[in-house]
C-alpha cells in the first residue's frame, strides 16, 4: 500500500507541489464539476421518491433547502481552477450533501437505505480531492456526517455498529481508489512536465531552444515597459567556429558549446533569460540594466570566455548589445540590432563587444 503514497512524498519542492496542484484542478475540475451536479440531481430525485413512498415528519421544502445552494456550488466548481477555492467548493457541497441526508433520513431509520447515501457518498468522491487534507477532511465528513440522523433518529445501537463498519469499508476502498488516481495523475504530470523541458531545452546545453526564449522575452519585454525599467539584449557568437569542426571535429565544437553555456548561466542573475537561438548563436535579455551596465557584463563575459581553451588556442565570442528602446520596440528588432552590433564586432576583428 505504501506504493501508493509513494508519489506524495516523490512531488518535491514547494514550486513543484503549487505546480502539480494546479495540474490538478485543470485536470480535475470538469470531473469535479460533473460529479456535484450528479449529486444535487440524485439529491432532488431522492427527496422526489422518497416523498412518494414515505410519510417524513419534515416538510418537504424543508428537505429541498439544501438543493439551491448545492446546485448554486456544483455549476460554479465549472468556472473555478483555483485549487483552494475548488477544494472549499467541493467540502461545501458534501456538506450540504450531509445536511440533506440527515433531513432526508431523520424518519426512515428503520429502514436501512438511509445509510446507502452515506455511505455511496465517500466512494464515489474519492478520486476528485485535490490535496491529502481535503481528502481526509472529506471522509471524515462523509463519516460523522450522518451521525446526527443515526444518534438522534432513535436508532439502536446495532444499527449504528452497523453503519459504522459499512462506513469504514466504504472509506477503505475510496482510500485505495484515491490513490491509485493520485498515482496515475502524478506520473502523468511529471511525464508531460519532463516532456515540456526536453521541447523547450537545447539537448546539448541545457539553454532555452530558440522559440521558447523568444516566447519567454517578448513576455518578459511587455513586463519590463510596463514597469519603465531599462533592458538590453545581448547576441553572442562564438568566433571561427567552424575550423574549431573542421580540423577538430564535432566533438570538439560540442565540448566548447557546453562550457561556453556553462560560463554564460555562471555569469547569469535570477530574471535573465538565455537562449541558444542559432548553431553557435546564444540571446540574453538583461532586465533592469541600461546599455552602459550591459555593456560592462558583456565585456566580463566576453573576458571569461577565455578560460575554456580550445584545441588550437582560447575560445573567444564577439557580442552585440542593444539597450530596449521604450518607445514600443518589439523583440525582434531589438534582437536584430544587437545583432548588428555583433556583425559590427566581427567585422572590427572578433573577440570584442559592440553596443549598437
Ligand atoms: N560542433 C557543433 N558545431 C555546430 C553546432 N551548431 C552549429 N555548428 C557549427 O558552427 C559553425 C558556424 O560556422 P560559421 O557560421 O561559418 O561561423 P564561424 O566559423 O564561427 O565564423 P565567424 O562567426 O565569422 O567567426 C558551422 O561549422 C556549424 O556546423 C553544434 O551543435 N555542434
Amino acid at each position: 500500500m505504501h506504493v501508493l503514497f509513494k508519489h506524495l512524498r516523490k512531488a518535491g519542492n514547494t514550486e513543484q507541489r503549487r505546480e502539480y496542484s494546479h495540474y490538478l484542478a485543470q485536470q480535475m475540475g470538469p470531473m469535479i464539476h460533473a460529479l456535484m451536479l450528479v449529486g444535487a440531481l440524485a439529491y432532488l430525485v431522492a427527496v422526489i421518491a422518497s416523498t412518494l413512498v414515505n410519510h417524513s415528519s419534515l416538510p418537504l421544502w424543508l428537505r429541498l433547502v439544501p438543493l439551491p445552494p448545492l446546485l448554486l456550488v456544483a455549476s460554479s466548481t465549472r468556472y473555478v481552477r483555483q485549487p483552494r477555492l475548488l477544494s472549499s467548493l467541493t467540502l461545501l457541497c458534501v456538506v450540504l450533501l450531509e445536511i440533506g441526508i440527515n433531513l432526508n433520513g431523520v424518519d426512515d431509520v428503520h429502514r436501512r437505505s438511509v445509510v446507502l447515501p452515506g455511505l455511496l457518498l465517500p466512494v464515489a468522491s474519492s478520486v476528485i480531492w485535490l490535496g491529502r487534507w481535503d481528502f481526509l477532511a472529506a471522509m471524515l465528513l462523509c463519516a460523522l456526517g450522518p451521525l446526527p440522523m443515526l444518534l438522534f433518529g432513535g436508532t439502536d445501537n446495532m444499527q449504528v455498529l452497523q453503519y459504522l463498519v459499512y462506513m469504514a469499508i466504504a472509506i477503505a476502498l475510496s482510500t485505495v481508489l484515491r490513490a491509485f488516481m493520485a498515482r496515475t495523475l502524478f506520473e502523468q504530470f511529471r511525464l508531460e512536465r519532463q516532456l515540456r523541458e526536453q521541447v523547450n531545452t537545447d539537448g546539448l546545453t541545457g539553454l532555452l531552444v530558440r522559440n521558447r526564449f523568444l516566447e519567454l522575452a517578448r513576455l518578459a519585454l511587455g513586463d519590463i515597459r510596463l514597469r519603465q525599467q531599462p533592458a538590453c539584449v545581448l547576441y553572442l557568437d562564438a568566433d571561427h567556429f567552424k575550423s574549431l569542426n573542421d580540423n577538430y571535429g564535432h566533438a570538439a565544437g560540442d565540448a566548447a558549446l557546453i562550457a561556453l553555456a556553462s560560463v554564460i548561466r555562471r555569469q547569469m542573475r535570477q530574471g535573465d533569460l538565455i537562449g541558444r537561438i542559432g548553431g553557435e548563436e546564444f540571446a540574453m535579455l538583461l532586465p533592469g540594466l541600461d546599455l552602459q551596465q550591459a555593456g560592462a557584463r558583456a565585456e566580463q563575459l566576453r573576458q571569461s570566455m577565455h578560460e575554456i581553451l580550445r584545441p588550437d588556442g582560447p575560445l573567444t565570442v564577439s557580442i552585440g548589445v542593444a539597450e530596449c528602446d521604450h518607445a514600443g520596440e518589439v523583440l525582434e528588432t531589438l534582437l536584430a540590432r544587437a545583432d548588428q552590433a555583433m556583425r559590427q564586432a566581427k567585422r572590427d576583428g572578433r573577440d570584442r563587444v559592440v553596443s549598437a
